[in-house]
């Protein structure tokens, strides 16, 4: 999948922040109705892509605003000669509001329309019939799991093997988290309204999506002003304002000197992974600092990367003394242990801005307060990069959905986080987070997440702030793994930042 990274603003609402969306449009004089009817002709809109002329389509509608959208859109199907059934699983009469006027106005025959245990009793004839399920149940007022009768029509959608076009969000998926709520229907299309949310980008949501159609129903973009949103879409929209734009008259030391921190001499490669990315992602000039032992091998390696030995008791408070270098990165094949611990505590009292990966956290696993009480000295940004194992380790308290782990946890230690996966999230100490949607599987190989540790320190090496600098880094990283595609190993990624950075610089300078 590649990224449609021109979307006009980056910003995900969460069902609660979409709940005030509509209020603030129904305010602003548009009646919810009226919402209500554009929301379901989105869905029409999707469900024609789907099936041919006169096909058979089961609509499933819950008790609420969900529902009607799947009224309105049995409606509008039914006028233009589709078949459709419509299986209520509370009773009309329970029906409120909006819901309650699109279903007196649905004009559909009673034999039709099949409301509670009836439905039930139809549903295996109905599934064996239809061409399309349209999944009305539950959007975003789901607020508990689905269970008994429910849980029985969503496992029997899913066992029917027929295609499911689901309305905002399939049936049991929690929009604030991407996470199944007892069971959930698993959708070949969603068709959502204003925006996407957080639980279409977050696993398991975003595979039970299936693809993702965002509808305009006549939300202005004007309710962000009174939201405004903390959590985003990771896209060039979010970060181009802090792009490090090459300056006509700028040269390598304005564009900073990064430092990256070698193993010794038998873990060396993760390193150099880490230097040459950095490089690419544009730092002047990067410089590996090697332990003695390892000087041969790196040397053997380096061409454009600088390298300089560390050796002494206070190697690191030496090297960091010369304030020319702007970024560290440590971590990366560089061991776990008392001596690690150390070396970040200089780093991070020398006030770097400072990328910790790999063993630079799993060396804090007994004592993540101390790293954290460290990186709240630090006057530069420090970035995190665990991925899921490394997380549980530094962050063992830290539970619930990835979102609220990754904000949890940037706040708890002051620094920037990237909790790595398919479903990337970056988060700020200050509330701010990013769901990545870029990345294909192939980067899950060894060396990719010393790389995106690289390219994190050479965006920061050139002043790029720490949330900004990950987004942007995480993205980088995604695009890259696209180009190089399946097959790829760490080493093709660095190489493949030059035709990502070229559309991105062209399109940027496009204005
Ligand atoms: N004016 C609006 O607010 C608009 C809302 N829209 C649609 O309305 C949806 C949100 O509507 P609602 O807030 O009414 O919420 P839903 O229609 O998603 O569901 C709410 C109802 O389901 C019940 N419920 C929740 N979880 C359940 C469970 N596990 N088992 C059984 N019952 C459960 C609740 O008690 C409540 O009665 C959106 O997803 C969207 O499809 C669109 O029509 C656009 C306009
Ligand atoms: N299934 C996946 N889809 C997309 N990206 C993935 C997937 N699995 C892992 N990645 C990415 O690959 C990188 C792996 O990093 P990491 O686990 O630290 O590996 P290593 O330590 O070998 O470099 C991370 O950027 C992660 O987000
Ligand atoms: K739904």
């Amino acid at each position: 999948m590649t990224t449609d990274w021109r979307s006009p603003h980056p910003f995900l609402l969460s069902p609660t922040e979409m709940g005030r969306a509509d209020r603030l449009t129904i305010e602003g004089g548009i009646a919810g109705i009226e919402l209500m009817e554009q929301a379901g002709r989105a869905v029409v809109r999707a469900a024609v892509e789907l099936v041919s002329a006169g096909a058979q389509i089961l609509i499933l509608c819950g008790p609420g605003n969900n529902g009607g959208d799947g009224f309105i859109a049995a409606r509008c199907l039914a006028a233009m000669g589709y078949g459709i059934d419509v299986l209520l699983i509370s009773s009309a009469d329970r029906l409120k509001g909006d819901a309650r006027l699109a279903f007196e106005r649905m004009g559909l025959p009673a034999e039709r329309i099949a409301e509670g245990q009836e439905g039930q009793k139809r549903l295996p004839m109905l599934l064996d019939s239809v061409d399309l399920i349209i999944d009305g149940l539950f959007g975003a007022g789901l607020d508990r799991p689905l269970e008994g009768e429910i849980k029985q029509i969503v496992d029997a959608v899913n066992d029917s093997g027929k295609p499911v076009l689901a309305i905002d969000l399939p049936s049991g998926v929690n929009g604030a988290s991407g996470q199944k709520l007892g069971s959930a229907v698993r959708a070949q299309r969603t068709v959502t309204f204003f925006c996407e949310k957080p639980g279409h980008l977050l696993f398991p949501g975003r595979e039970l999506c299936g693809a993702v159609v965002v509808a305009q129903i006549g939300i202005r973009p004007d309710v962000f002003g009174d939201i405004r949103p903390q959590t985003f879409e990771n896209a060039p929209a979010l970060w181009r304002h802090a792009w490090p734009m090459a300056s006509q008259q700028g040269h390598k030391y304005t564009k900073g000197h990064a430092v990256v921190f070698s193993g010794s001499v038998s873990s060396t490669g993760a390193a150099r992974l880490g230097a040459a990315a950095a490089l690419r992602a544009g730092a002047g000039l990067v410089t590996l600092a090697s332990p003695p032992d390892a000087m041969m091998v790196n040397a053997c390696h380096l061409t454009a990367v600088m390298l300089k030995k560390l050796a002494g008791e206070k190697a690191v408070q030496d090297l960091l003394s010369d304030e020319r270098y702007s970024s560290v990165l440590i971590g990366p094949g560089f061991g776990i242990g008392a001596g690690t611990r150390s070396s970040v505590e200089a780093i991070l009292r020398a006030s770097r801005a400072t990328v910790l990966d790999a063993d630079a956290l799993t060396s804090f696993s007994e004592t993540p307060e101390h790293l954290f009480s460290l990186v709240k000295l630090c006057d530069a940004p420090v970035v995190l990069t665990p991925h899921e194992g490394e997380f549980a380790r530094i962050f063992p308290q830290v539970e619930g959905d990835k979102l609220a782990r990754a904000r949890l946890a940037a706040r708890l230690s002051g620094a920037t986080l990237i909790l790595k996966g398919a479903d990337t999230v970056i988060a700020s100490p200050d509330g701010r987070a990013a769901i990545n949607h870029n990345a294909p599987p192939w980067l899950a190989t060894a060396g990719s997440g010393d790389v995106l540790a690289g390219i994190t320190t050479g965006l920061l090496a050139q002043g790029v702030s720490g949330f900004e600098a990950a987004c942007q880094a995480v993205w980088l990283h995604g695009e890259a793994g696209n180009i190089v595609g399946p097959g790829l190993i760490a080493e093709d990624l660095a190489p493949a930042l030059k035709e990502v950075l070229r559309a991105l610089v062209d399109k940027f300078g496009e204005g």
